[in-house]
């Protein structure tokens, strides 16, 4: 359970793992070398100049932390709820795909890790494992709850019994990723001809390693994806098929966000895929307000892309998220460790994230509002929300 640092297993004092930044380092290491087709490429990079991916990190510094002191944080809770669950603060790890590529138990690892430090996982249609083993996998180690990630297929029928699968194994929520009508335009991924490594299946479409290595990732998902998606279409025959919860995964603005509140949506995640679809989006951190405005409390609202530490956590939730997700830390925290070192990962972001609630002087999620934060000016004092 969260509270309790995972011991560093390193002797080596300069290898000691402090920060989500030392775990990508062990994992950058450990990852497969080879220059051509590297899995360490596809997981860092993203699209054409990858300003969004920067972006996505370093528009978080532009705000500072009003803290308050001589506040007794003595018991300070960081846990919240996520899909009616409590969780141990609010933290899950987004849906990404081909997660065995960085470690041998891939998405059973990452759903094993989650439930121990009681936090909820987004499955990606794209996983190496099956939804039945995925959950199991978690419920062997404690309650925890899984969204399912989906895109609109060109064949229904599959979709229809992907979601059926899901909701029968006890998923809570469909994410419907809807920045991906086709794959982004990805210099590295192109040059580098990124296929799948051999041996890895993607049970839940029923595609085995053979097939996917006879294409591209970008094939696969051209293929695939129907890029003919839209609101009215998709949202109610995804109503019409299941009691989940529908959320749409990769809204970065506030018309968007009022689609999803007109077709009745659950939620939504403001996303830009990590970076990866379409370069030149905003930050997700600073599409964010406009997002939490817009829905004015009619739909919940989660974020990810580019949150490294407990601080930038904080920060999300100030501007107005409700629970926040991380994509590439996975893979680093399997790549360095199993399901080990993803439990470090999700520790790492728990402690720094409850230090900085306590040293703000907030003793609940609820606490954490926009006067907690405010914007560096070049001409001026900090101005406030
Ligand atoms: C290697 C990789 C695979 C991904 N696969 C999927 C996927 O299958 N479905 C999806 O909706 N998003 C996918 N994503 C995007 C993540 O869900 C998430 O939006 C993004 O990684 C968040 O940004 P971060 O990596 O900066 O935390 C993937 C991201 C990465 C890095
Ligand atoms: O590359 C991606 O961004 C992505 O979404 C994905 C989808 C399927 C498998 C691996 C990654």
């Amino acid at each position: 359970m969260a509270g309790k640092p995972v011991p560093t297993p390193s002797k080596n004092p300069g290898d000691r793992i402090l920060c989500i930044d030392d775990i990508r380092k062990q994992a950058l290491k450990k990852l497969p070398k080879g220059v051509a087709a590297s899995p360490k490429d596809f997981i860092n990079s993203g699209a054409t100049e990858e300003l969004t991916i920067r972006e996505n990190t370093t528009a978080y510094n532009k705000y500072r932390i009003r803290s308050r002191v001589l506040v007794d944080v003595s018991k300070a809770d960081t846990s919240t709820t996520c899909f009616g669950q409590k969780v141990s603060f609010p933290l899950g790890c987004s849906p990404a795909g081909i997660q065995a590529m960085a470690h041998p138990d891939g998405e059973l690892a990452t759903s094993r890790a989650c439930a121990k430090i009681g936090l909820t996982m987004a499955i990606s249609s794209f996983a190496n494992y099956g939804i039945k083993d995925i959950r199991e996998a978690g419920l062997s180690v404690g309650p925890i709850k899984h969204a399912m990630q989906m895109y609109t297929l060109k064949n229904q029928e599959m979709e229809e019994s992907i979601i059926q699968e899901a909701e029968a194994r006890g998923c809570s929520a469909i994410f419907l990723t809807a920045d991906s009508p086709v794959l982004g335009v990805r210099y590295s991924e192109w040059r580098n001809d990124f296929r799948t490594p051999d041996g890895l299946g993607f049970p839940i479409l029923g595609w085995d390693s053979e097939r996917i290595r006879r294409q591209t990732h970008d094939d696969s998902f051209t293929n695939f994806n129907d890029d003919s998606h839209n609101w009215t279409r998709d949202i109610p025959w995804l109503r019409s098929v299941t009691k989940m919860e529908i959320w749409i995964k990769g809204v970065v603005t506030a018309e968007d966000t009022l689609k999803a509140v007109e077709m009745g949506c659950d939620g939504i995640v403001v996303s830009n895929h990590g970076g990866r679809q379409l370069d030149g989006v905003p930050a997700t951190i600073d599409a964010l307000p406009e997002c939490v405005a817009a829905a004015a409390g009619r739909l919940r609202i989660h974020v990810d892309g580019g949150i490294r530490s407990g601080t930038d956590l904080f920060k999300a939730l100030a501007l107005g998220a409700e629970y926040c997700w991380v994509g590439r830390p996975t893979f680093w925290g399997l790549a360095y460790n199993g399901q080990e070192g993803v439990e470090m990962m999700l520790e790492t972001y728990y402690q720094e994230f409850k230090r900085c609630m306590q040293l703000c002087g907030c003793n609940s999620i609820k606490d954490i509002t926009p006067a907690c934060l405010g914007v560096v000016r070049s001409d001026g004092p900090l101005a406030r929300l």
